[in-house]
């Protein structure tokens, strides 16, 4: 026994889905599929309703329309063993403080035993760099010990489906590299299909094989970081040293201007750089473009470059 029960077709399958509080629509129509393996980032600007999102495919909040599969079941539906399919980690929660490290998880995978075979707590603190800290209490960790923690206990049930909010914040940058193989590790080991949400572009770089953009309500854009970051901007800055001064130059055609450069410089270009533009490029330009009423034009200059 390792995962609980899975499906089989894809980990996520959402359609048309729709949310309304009050008189206010959140989302308005998102369509979304995410294959069994792999880390997903979820972006958009504050109050775009990842949250809200997240919490309807966690079962946690009952949606006002669509269509919603979570590894194969309504979420509205989902009983426990769905439940334990699940790893879940909330922005933050400052419960057990009192708990030691290591007698917490293993109390946590207790509740696992009737679906899957939960990690044995102490190979689990190894896995995510807890193992010296496994008979303190909760309370006297570090932030980012604590949110490891909060990861352990997220994937203690083996869940084919982990849910990551915000993971790092507040992370030191040792903390946040540390953080980000324990995601590699996790779907490298296990094949773990995990969704995040994130304010950290270069976070989702570094993490995510496909970003997702939320805003007004539905994606307004999908497709790798790379494919991502080239939508925003076909231009790479180039820069590089002669005859002892910086030179920069903007192009559209970055090969083509170095071959020229190289061929005709005489042997005096020196340390040369080409920018392209970053993921934080493309996506300020997508939600820049989307929030001055452009979205069709955000979303078709995405699709040029992905299609
Ligand atoms: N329970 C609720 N009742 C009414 N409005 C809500 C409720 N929860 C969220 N909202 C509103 O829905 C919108 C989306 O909120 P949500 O928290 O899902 O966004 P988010 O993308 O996660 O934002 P952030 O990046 O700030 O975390 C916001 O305008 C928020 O005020």
């Amino acid at each position: 026994m390792g995962h609980p029960p899975a499906c089989d077709g894809p980990a996520i399958a959402v359609s048309d889905l729709r949310m309304r509080y009050g008189d206010k629509d959140v989302l308005t129509g998102l369509d979304l599929e995410i294959e069994p393996g792999g880390v997903t980032a979820l972006l958009g600007p504050n109050g775009a309703g990842k949250t809200t999102t997240i919490e309807i495919l966690e079962g946690f909040r009952a949606r006002s329309g669509g269509d919603v599969r979570v590894l194969g079941v309504d979420p509205v539906n989902g009983g426990e063993a769905w439940r334990a399919g699940l790893g879940i980690v909330l922005q933050e929660w400052r419960d057990n403080g009192k708990w030691k490290v290591r007698d917490l998880l293993r109390h946590f995978g207790e509740y696992y035993l009737p679906y899957a075979d939960p990690w044995d707590a102490d190979a689990l603190l190894d896995l995510v760099g807890l193992t010296a800290q496994a008979s303190q209490r909760v309370q006297t960790l570090s932030g980012g010990q604590r949110r490891r923690l909060d990861v352990a206990l997220g994937i203690i049930g083996r869940p084919a489906l982990l849910f990551l909010d915000e993971p790092t914040t507040g992370f030191d940058p040792h903390a946040r590299r540390e953080f980000h193989e324990l995601i590699h590790r996790l779907t490298d080991l296990d094949g773990t299909t995990i969704l995040l949400t994130t304010h950290d572009l270069d976070e989702a770089e570094k993490l995510a094989e496909r970003i997702l953009i939320l805003a007004g309500g539905r994606i307004i854009a999908d497709g790798s970081p790379d494919k991502l970051a080239r939508s925003a901007a076909t231009t790479a800055e180039i820069k590089w040293i002669q005859d002892g001064r910086l030179q920069i130059h903007a192009t559209d055609d970055a090969t083509d201007f170095v071959r020229q450069l190289l061929a005709t410089d005489g042997g005096t270009v020196t340390d040369l750089e080409v920018h392209r533009a970053s993921l934080e490029d493309a996506y300020l330009t997508l939600v820049a473009k989307f929030e001055a009423g452009e979205a069709e034009t955000a979303v078709d200059a995405f699709k040029e470059v992905t299609t």
